[in-house]
């Protein structure tokens, strides 16, 4: 359906004085599909978007945005974009839905205005100004100018910051939906599960640069979280138990009756442990399957400790 990415990044740097925000960033978007920019505070994120938005310059690198260059050919670009930004960027004195309105028929084919309002619960904030919403109506508000003119492709900087879980959810939906109409979806967001959730690829930044790409589940693979535990009688044969796991396994009891099996969880290995346990008659309580999310890999990537 569609062949040709939606963003193409090579070699981006952007510079705010000397001090590099991205360094030599690379990044290939996908069309049709979600895909989350994940990194921590100042990793450069919010730079790269604005700069495929046009908002910024490339110091050096090249940004193409649906095959365009974002700050030649903003005229061309800027209709087929849709774009949330952190702030808002909203006049903060306007009406919220008659603003809405408005940006709509600046376009050919909009959503239908109220169905939009509706579904993200704006339908009390009819004609309060900007200013006067709460920070999760602004937020939603902010959403609904993005994607109501239909745009090929949108830039969501965290835009489910701030929400309560009601408005998260109808937010994730809007942006699934987007994605069944063909729309590429391009969000920033610091929270992990919105990512596992939502994102068909993942890309971390960390300082200025994309340190790993990949869907959620392959980035999840693997790992030391990728275990199974159970509890059971203390003191079980481990070394007899490894005879029956796939090579690599490792088996632990962590606490007096206290089991953890490391090894790629698949239904195989579930059954060799289960099948060993029945065969020494254990009953293995509380057994559970542990998976390495995303926050995870995300702090083994990006280190625990908080930057200054
Ligand atoms: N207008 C600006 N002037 C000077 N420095 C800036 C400016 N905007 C961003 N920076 C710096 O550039 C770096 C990258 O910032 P950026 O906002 O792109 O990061 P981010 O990944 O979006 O962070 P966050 O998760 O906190 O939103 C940071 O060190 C930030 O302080």
């Amino acid at each position: 359906m569609h062949s040709e990415p939606a963003v193409q990044i090579a070699g981006l740097v952007k510079r705010y004085g000397d001090k590099p925000a991205v360094d030599g960033l690379n990044l290939t978007i996908a069309s049709g599909a979600i895909t989350a920019v994940l990194g921590p505070n100042g990793a450069g994120k919010t730079t790269t978007i604005e700069t495929c938005e046009g908002y910024r310059r490339p110091d050096a690198g090249t940004v193409r945005v649906l095959g365009l260059d974002p700050v030649a050919q903003s005229a061309a670009l800027r209709p087929r974009i849709g774009v949330m930004l952190q702030s808002g960027g909203v006049y903060a004195g306007a009406r919220a839905v008659e603003m809405l309105r408005h940006t709509a028929k600046l376009h050919a084919h909009p959503l239908d205005v109220d169905t939009l309002v509706e579904r993200l619960g704006l339908g009390s904030c009819g004609r309060t100004t900007y200013r006067r919403l709460s920070g999760g109506q602004q937020q939603r508000l902010a959403l609904a100018m993005a994607v109501v003119g239909r745009p090929e492709l949108v830039f969501l900087d965290e835009p489910t910051a701030g929400l309560d879980p009601q408005a998260r959810r109808a937010t994730w939906e809007l942006v699934r939906d987007l994605r069944r109409d063909g729309v590429t979806v391009v969000v920033t967001t610091h929270h992990m599960d919105e990512a596992e959730q939502l994102a068909d690829h993942v890309a971390i930044v960390d300082r200025g640069r994309v340190i790993t790409t990949g869907t959620p589940e392959e980035l999840c693979r693997g790992g030391a979280e990728n275990a199974l535990r159970f509890d059971g009688p203390p003191g079980l044969d481990l070394a007899a138990l490894l005879k029956e796991l796939p090579a690599g396994a490792a088996a632990v009891e962590t606490a007096p009756g206290s089991y953890r099996v490391e090894a790629p969880v698949d239904p195989q290995l579930l059954a060799a442990v289960t099948g060993w346990c029945a065969a020494n008659g254990v009953l293995p309580e509380r057994l559970s399957v542990q998976r390495r999310s995303l926050e995870d890999v995300f702090l083994d990537l990006t280190g625990r400790e908080l930057r200054s």
